[in-house]
């Protein structure tokens, strides 16, 4: 697996090469994207800056994770005649945001699609344990229908992402991908061996984990930097 390699300053670089994804996993490597996770790792980037740069590119990571929907037609009439137009079946789509860090990706999200159903998983991780602890869960009905696409901006050791697949997954869901902003390929590699069903969108893959468990280099503690906590 590859890493975003260190450049020197100024070096040009050519977006589709940085990374090399293993197979399931597409990294959203678009200009703005990297543009603005770039700005958003800056230590120094504000608390304001950060949740507005997550939303905005939230939007440009809903285009990826949403590319391959299902569509329907509707029979519509332009000015000029009718037709079976393509649309998105809205409510067959669940959003589910693993709080807190998550919402900041989804409502981003739910700007575009407004239709969708909403979920959460409230799980945090254990500092010393690096397991999760849940003290929420509240889903939509009907999941086994519905495509669910679940938003944490980080994949670190994957075990917050691979228990809120495990509790989807219990409630009836069967269609399910998972989309972030930064994952560690010890992420990756936990999310595949879990659920190897669940396709990974991600705007970069960092090279690897400190041993706190937080992504190296990556942008801290996400939660933190959205709500200005700690
Ligand atoms: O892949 P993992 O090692 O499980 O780590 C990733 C999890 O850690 C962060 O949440 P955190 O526990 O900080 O909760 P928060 O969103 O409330 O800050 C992040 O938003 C993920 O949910
Ligand atoms: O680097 C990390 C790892 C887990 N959670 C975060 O918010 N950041
Ligand atoms: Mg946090």
């Amino acid at each position: 697996m590859t890493d975003t390699p260190d450049l020197p300053t100024g070096t040009p670089v050519e977006p589709a090469s940085v990374v090399a994804a293993p197979a399931g996993v597409t990294v959203v490597d678009h200009p703005l994207v990297q543009h603005k996770l770039t700005l958003m790792r800056e230590h120094d980037t504000s608390t304001a800056s950060f949740r507005r740069l997550l939303r905005e590119i939230s939007l440009l990571l809903a285009y990826e994770v949403t590319r391959t929907l299902p569509m329907t037609t509707k029979r519509i009439s332009t000015p000029i005649q009718e037709m079976d137009a393509p649309t998105i079946e809205g409510k067959k789509l669940a959003l589910i945001s693993i709080l807190r860090a998550g919402n900041g990706l989804m409502d981003g999200i739910l700007d575009l699609i407004p239709a969708a159903r909403v979920g959460f998983v409230g799980l945090y991780r254990d500092p010393e344990t690096l397991q999760p602890v849940q003290y929420y869960f509240k889903v939509p009905q009907h999941l086994e229908d519905r495509t669910c696409i679940v938003v944490d901006p980080m994949l670190a050791t994957g075990n917050s992402s691979a228990a809120a697949v495990d509790l989807l997954k219990e409630a009836g869901a069967k269609d399910i991908r998972f989309l972030c902003l930064l994952a560690a390929p010890e992420g990756i590699a936990r999310m595949q061996e879990a659920h190897p069903d669940v396709a990974i969108v991600t705007a970069a893959i960092d090279s690897h984990l400190n041993d706190h468990g937080y992504i190296v280099p990556g942008l801290g503690d996400a939660g933190d930097r959205m709500f200005g906590t700690k």
